[in-house]
């Protein structure tokens, strides 16, 4: 069974990207698995070191959008992609708009060792 901290790397991590190429994130959706059974409709893959984005767990911490208080916010700004399904995307061919962005990122961390394991936002 996958750990929510190894969920969380597949959906979410990506240091070597971004490829600025529109087609990333139809390609990374897929080879990410999340678009079987429905086309997942929004989705951030982080272009940084996953020591840098375990270390936001030590960083500001914030209250999640679902009200839980283990949210925390990066203290500088990292390169993402926000990938958000199309109005024509239609299982099972999910279509994907790519956007590459610098922002701070939030992200819910949990057990020991206390690591992300959840995307919330970015700001
Ligand atoms: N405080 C917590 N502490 C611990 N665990 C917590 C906590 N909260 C949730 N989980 C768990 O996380 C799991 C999960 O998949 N939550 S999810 O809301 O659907 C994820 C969102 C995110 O993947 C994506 N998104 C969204 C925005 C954006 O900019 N970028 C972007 O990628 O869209 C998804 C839907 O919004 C679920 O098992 C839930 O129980």
């Amino acid at each position: 069974k996958e750990s929510p901290a190894m969920k969380f790397q597949r959906q979410h991590m990506d240091p070597d990207g971004p490829s600025n190429n529109s087609n990333y994130c139809n390609q990374m959706m897929r080879r990410r698995n999340m678009t079987e059974g429905w086309c997942k409709p929004v989705n951030t893959f982080v272009h940084e070191p996953l020591v840098d984005v375990q270390a936001i767990c030590l960083q500001g911490n914030i209250t999640c959008k679902n009200g839980k208080p283990n949210c925390h916010k990066s203290n500088s700004s990292m390169n993402i992609t926000d990938c958000h399904k199309t109005s024509g995307s239609k299982y099972p061919n999910c279509d994907y708009q790519t956007s590459q962005k610098e922002r701070h990122v939030i992200v819910a961390c949990e057990g020991n060792p206390y690591v992300p394991v959840h995307f919330d936002a970015s700001v």
